[in-house]
C-alpha cells in the first residue's frame, strides 16, 4: 500500500507532494515502480489525496507502471497518514496475507530493501521495519512553553545512539497484525494521539517489531534540499546503470 494523500507542507507551495516530478517523473510513480520491482507484490492499493482521485488515476494511466503481474488500485485518503493507511486497508482483498506500507514520498527505495523485509515478515516476524542508524546525536528537549514561544528549548536528555534508529519504509506486517493496531488505534487517532508510522501501533499492540537494515537511498522527500538531493541520486543510477 501506498500512503500518497499528503499535501507536501515542508516541501514547500505547489500540487501535492506525491504528484510532484522528480526528473520529468512524478514522485508516486516511481514509488510504485520501486514496489513493483519486487517479485514478492502483486497488488498495489494508493492512498490518493482525498480531492485528488481522479489526478492520481489519470497519472498512473499515463506512465507505464509494472508488468501484467501487478493490479493497481485507488482509493481515497484522510486527514492524517494514519487514516489513509486505514483507509488502504480497507480496500485489501481478503485473501492477502502480508502488507507492505511505503511511503510515496520514499521513491527511490531499491529493491533489495523492500525485498528484505518481505523476507523478514515471511520468515515468521509479524512486524518489520527497515532502518539505519544515526548520524546525528540525539537530543529530549521539554516541551515549550506555550507562553513563550521564542524561548530557546531545555535539553532534558541525550539517549544513547547507537540504541537508536531512523526508520523508513516499506514496513511489513502480517495482515492480521495490522489491522487489528489501526482497528485499536482508530480513535487515539482522531483524539490526536495518532502514530507517525504504522509499526508505532504495533508496538502500542505489544506485538514485537524487527528491524532489517534500511538504505540512504530510501530517504523521505521532506524538505526543498531533498529533491535536489532525490535528483542527484536518479541522475547518478542513470549514469550507472541506465536506470
Ligand atoms: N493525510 C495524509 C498524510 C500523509 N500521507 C502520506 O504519508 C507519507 C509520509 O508522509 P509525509 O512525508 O509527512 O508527507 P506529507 O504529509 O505530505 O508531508 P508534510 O507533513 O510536509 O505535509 C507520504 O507519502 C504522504 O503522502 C497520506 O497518505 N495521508
Ligand atoms: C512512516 C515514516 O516514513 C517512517 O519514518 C515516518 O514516520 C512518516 O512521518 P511523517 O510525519 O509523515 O513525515
Amino acid at each position: 500500500m501506498i500512503p500518497a494523500a499528503g499535501r507536501g507542507v515542508r516541501l514547500g507551495p505547489g500540487a501535492p507532494k506525491a504528484l510532484r516530478a522528480l526528473s520529468g517523473t512524478p514522485m508516486l510513480v516511481r514509488a510504485v515502480r520501486a514496489m513493483t520491482a519486487s517479485r514478492a507484490v502483486s497488488l498495489v492499493v494508493v492512498v490518493a489525496p482525498p480531492d485528488g482521485e481522479a489526478e492520481v488515476r489519470s497519472l498512473l494511466d499515463d506512465f507505464p507502471l509494472a508488468g501484467d503481474r501487478t493490479e493497481v488500485v485507488v482509493v481515497p485518503g484522510g486527514a492524517t497518514r494514519q487514516e489513509s493507511v486505514s483507509l488502504g486497508l480497507k480496500a485489501l482483498p481478503d485473501d492477502v496475507g502480508t502488507v507492505l506500507v511505503h511511503d510515496a514520498a520514499r521513491p527511490l527505495v531499491p529493491v533489495d530493501t523492500v525485498d528484505s523485509v518481505v523476507a523478514a515478515v515471511r520468515a515468521g516476524h509479524p512486524a518489520v521495519v527497515p532502518a539505519l542508524p544515526l548520524a546525528d546525536t540525539v537530543k529530549q528537549v521539554a516541551p515549550r512553553d506555550a507562553a513563550d514561544a521564542t524561548a530557546p528549548e531545555t535539553v532534558t536528555g541525550t539517549p544513547e545512539r547507537a540504541l537508536l534508529r531512523a526508520v523508513q519504509t516499506p514496513q511489513g506486517f502480517d495482515r492480521r497484525t495490522l489491522d487489528a493496531a489501526h482497528a485499536t488505534f482508530e480513535t487515539a487517532a482522531r483524539e490526536g494521539d495518532g502514530a507517525t508510522d504504522d509499526a508505532g501501533m504495533v508496538e502500542r499492540l505489544g506485538v514485537p517489531v524487527v528491524v532489517v537494515p534500511g538504505h540512504e537511498e530510501a530517504f523521505k522527500v521532506t524538505r526543498p534540499l531533498d529533491l535536489v538531493l532525490a535528483e542527484a541520486v536518479i541522475a547518478r543510477r542513470r549514469a550507472n546503470d541506465g536506470f
